[in-house]
């Protein structure tokens, strides 16, 4: 140790020791199918048997491949915007890390409780939404007394009044996603999944998920932020993700990766950036990813 003239610890040996970078999210070659069946199928219900037991393929049913290889990992505090075309494979790639979509290659880890904002993943349309919320908070891994505590604070984000005894199937397409977002929101996930494109609601619902963002983010351990305002997530993420055709083309530092962004798109079909367009924070960026 290089101690000082009057015996005290130099800067340097008091600067904290740096922490090793903990994983929260890692994807490792992953892919991601959808299956769509295009045209009605024949012979009946002895067919469809016979197609599920012998694990046939069934007549018309196409495969589209919306996640092609992709890998990084994720660590604790970062906040990783998730930029690219649409019908990149960016909402896919969230399910997938939120555990709603299985990969038909490679596989997620995540550590820690992993959650989507604006997904009804444990809706049912014919229960009220008193239940849903039970189910839903459940879902997201609160307790029974956590609920109870959360159960007027869920209701009054909401703000569906008393349809919230109604089934669900009773309500408008903005009072469902309103319900939702109020129960996904309950509760700080360790890592927090944000697509831009499910928030929704009128434009004071808006004003208050946005706020419950804010908040969410300062609390979770990693938050990923899928958006098409570049200028969001120059200003709010810590690392960018570029994803296009189902491919990472570039990880690293959000100026340098919307910066190379932009050049290949027209940036006239693009959101301007926003203030420190540049480099404003040093960083590695990596093409291709996998
Ligand atoms: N439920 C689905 N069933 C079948 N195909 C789907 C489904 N959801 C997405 N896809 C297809 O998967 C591909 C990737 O879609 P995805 O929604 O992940 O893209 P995205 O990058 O999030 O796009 P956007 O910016 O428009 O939201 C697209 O070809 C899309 O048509």
């Amino acid at each position: 140790m290089s101690d000082t003239p009057d015996g005290r610890p130099s800067a340097i040996d008091r600067r904290p020791t740096p922490q090793p970078a903990e994983p929260t999210v890692i994807v490792d070659r992953v892919h991601l199918n959808y299956r769509i069946v295009g045209k009605r199928q024949q012979g009946g219900a002895a067919a469809a048997l016979r197609r599920t037991l012998l694990r046939e393929p069934v007549p018309g049913q196409r495969s589209i491949h919306a996640v092609r290889g992709v890998s990084f990992t994720a660590y604790r505090g970062e906040a990783i915007g998730v930029i690219g075309p649409n019908g990149a494979g960016k909402s896919t790639l969230l399910r997938a890390i939120a555990g709603l979509m299985a990969p038909s290659r490679g596989v997620v880890w995540t550590r820690g409780q992993a959650s989507l904002l604006g997904v009804a993943a444990a809706m049912m349309g014919g229960m009220s939404g008193d239940q849903n919320i039970l189910l839903g908070c459940l879902a997201i891994g609160m307790t029974p007394d956590e609920i109870i505590d959360e159960y007027d604070a869920i209701c009054d984000f909401a703000g569906i009044g008393d349809f919230v005894h109604m089934p669900m199937n009773t309500y408008s397409s903005g009072m469902g996603a309103r319900l939702r977002f109020a129960i996904a929101a309950a509760r700080v996930p360790d890592i927090l999944l944000i697509d831009e494109a499910l928030t929704t609601g009128d434009a004071e619902f808006q004003r208050r998920s946005a706020q419950r963002i804010r908040e969410l983010r300062e609390n979770a351990a990693t938050v990923f932020l899928v958006s098409h305002g570049l200028g969001t997530i120059r200003e709010t993420c810590t690392r960018a993700i570029w994803i296009e055709n189902g491919k990472l083309v570039l990880d690293g530092d959000p100026d340098a990766v919307v910066d190379a962004y932009q050049e290949r798109h027209a940036p006239a079909r693009l959101a301007p950036p926003g203030p420190g367009a540049s480099g404003r924070r040093p960083g590695t960026t990596t093409y291709g990813g996998g």
